[in-house]
C-alpha cells in the first residue's frame, strides 16, 4: 500500500513557512514545484537536510507543553534518515547519548530516523526514554524500580534481559525495525548518573538516591510538512522538578516523601502539619544541588519560568503565536510562585509538531 498519502496542503504551507523564516533558501516557487511533482510521482517528498533541521526547531517551538523553548534555535539535529534496521538505530542512540551528555554539559539534541514510506513501516523505540530504570513486579505486587516502567522491563526480561536488581537497573534499548525485534545495552559511559545529596543534611546520601542526567524522549513522532518521522529521539536537560516533585516523589513512582520526612523528624500523622510539602521542598533542593555540584546542566523552575516568559515576549515581537498549555507548563511544585501561573496562554496546535504516537497494538 502507498502508507498515509501526503496531505499536499500541510508540504506546501511548511516549504512556504521555510522559505519565510530562512531567505538563504531561495526562491519559494522554485522548491514548492519540485515538492508538489516528487508528490505526484512517489505519492511523498524527501526534506532538504535545512529543511528538516529548520522542521526538528520550529517543532520545539511549536511543543505547547514545553517551559523550556527559549532556546528553540540550538537545537542539535543528526540527520540519520538512511538508518532503518533496529541495530542501526540501536547503535545511533548510544551516539546520541554520548553526542548530547558530554561531561555534564547537556546539548539539546535530536537524532531524526527513516520516515515511514509507502511499503515500509520506519523503525520504533518501545521505550519511552533512551534511559529509563527497570521496575520489576514483585510477588506481592509491589514494585523494585521505578514502577513507570514496569512494562518494558517486563518485555526485556521475557527476551531474556536480566538486570542486577537494584532500584536504579538501566533498561536495555527495545527496537523494532523490518521485523525484526533487537534488544541493546545502553553502555554505561553514555549514562551519566547523579547521586543525590543534601547541603544541609547529611543523611540524605544515605537514602541511596540518584538520577540519570539526560532526560530523551524516544516516545513521541515528529511531523514536518505532512511527512511523520515516527523515530526521533530528542533530549534536553532536566527541570529540577521532574525529578524532585514527580519520579522520586510521586506515589506511583519513587514515592520518597515519606521517608525524606521521617528523616527530617517531620509529623507526618496529618497532612495539615504540611509535612508532604517541606520533604518535596527539600528534595528538590538535593536534587538542584547535587546537579550543581556535579556540573550537570539543570534548571530550576522559578529560572525556567522566567525564561520562559523571555521566549514567549520574543514570539509575540516576532509576530507569532506562542502556544501553551497552561496546565504543563505551571511547574508541579510552587506554581503561584512562579509568574507562568499568574497569566493565560493560547493553547493552539501549530504544526511542525513532536506528537504521541498511536500505542502498538
Ligand atoms: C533544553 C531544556 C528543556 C527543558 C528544561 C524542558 C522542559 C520541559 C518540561 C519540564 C516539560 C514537561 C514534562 C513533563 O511534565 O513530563 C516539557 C515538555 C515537552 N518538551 Fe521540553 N524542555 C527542554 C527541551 C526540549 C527539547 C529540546 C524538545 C524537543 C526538541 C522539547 C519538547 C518538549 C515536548 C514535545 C514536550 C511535551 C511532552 C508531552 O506532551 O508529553 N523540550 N519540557
Ligand atoms: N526535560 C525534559 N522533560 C520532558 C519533556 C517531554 C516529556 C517528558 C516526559 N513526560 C512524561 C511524564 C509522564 C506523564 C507526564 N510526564 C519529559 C525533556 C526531555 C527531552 C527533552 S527536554
Amino acid at each position: 500500500e502507498r502508507g498515509e498519502e501526503i496531505d499536499r496542503r500541510e508540504a506546501e504551507n511548511f516549504i512556504r513557512l521555510h522559505h519565510a523564516e530562512n531567505p538563504v533558501a531561495g526562491p519559494v516557487e522554485v522548491r514548492l514545484r519540485e515538492v508538489l511533482a516528487e508528490i505526484d510521482q512517489t505519492g511523498t517528498y524527501t526534506h532538504t537536510t535545512g529543511e528538516l533541521t529548520f522542521g526538528a526547531r520550529v517543532a520545539w517551538r511549536n511543543s505547547n507543553r514545553c517551559i523550556g523553548r527559549l532556546y528553540w534555535r540550538s537545537l542539535q539535529v543528526r540527520d540519520r534518515r538512511h538508518v532503518d534496521t533496529a541495530d542501526g538505530v540501536a547503535e545511533e542512540c548510544v551516539e546520541h547519548l554520548r553526542a548530547a551528555t558530554g561531561k555534564g554539559r547537556i546539548r539539546p539534541t535530536i537524532t531524526v530516523f527513516a520516515p515511514d514510506r509507502p511499503g515500509e513501516r520506519a523503525p520504533r523505540i518501545l521505550n519511552d526514554q533512551l534511559i529509563r530504570y527497570a521496575g520489576y513486579v514483585r510477588e506481592d505486587g509491589s514494585v523494585l524500580g521505578d514502577p513507570a516502567n514496569a512494562q518494558i522491563t517486563e518485555r526485556a526480561l521475557r527476551m531474556g534481559w536480566r538486570g542486577e536488581g537494584t532500584r536504579f537497573d538501566v533498561l536495555p534499548l527495545v527496537v523494532e525495525a523490518k521485523g525484526a525485534l533487537v534488544l541493546r545495552e545502553v553502555p554505561r559511559e553514555v549514562v551519566l548518573e547523579v547521586p543525590l545529596r543534601h547541603p544541609a543534611f547529611p543523611w540524605f546520601a544515605d537514602l541511596g538516591l540518584k538520577w540519570h542526567a539526560v532526560p530523551a524522549i524516544s516516545n513521541m513522532a515528529l511531523e514536518i510538512g505532512g511527512v511523520t518521522y515516527p523515530c526521533a529521539p530528542f533530549n534536553g536537560w532536566y527541570m529540577g522538578t521532574e525529578i524532585g516533585a514527580r519520579n522520586l516523589a510521586d506515589r506511583d513512582r519513587y514515592d520518597q516523601l515519606p521517608v525524606v520526612a521521617e528523616r527530617l523528624g517531620l509529623d507526618t500523622s496529618h497532612d495539615r502539619t504540611l509535612w508532604r510539602d517541606q520533604a518535596l521542598v527539600e528534595l528538590n533542593v538535593a536534587v538542584l544541588h547535587s546537579f550543581a555540584e556535579d556540573g550537570v546542566t539543570i534548571t530550576d523552575h522559578h529560572t525556567e519560568a522566567r525564561r520562559f516568559l523571555t521566549h514567549l515576549e520574543r514570539e509575540e515581537r516576532s509576530g507569532r503565536v506562542c502556544p501553551a498549555d497552561w496546565s504543563w507548563i505551571v511547574p508541579p511544585l510552587s506554581g503561584a510562585a512562579t509568574p507562568v501561573f499568574h497569566r493565560y496562554y493560547e493553547d493552539v496546535r501549530l504544526t511542525p509538531a513532536y506528537v504521541h504516537r498511536p500505542p502498538l497494538m
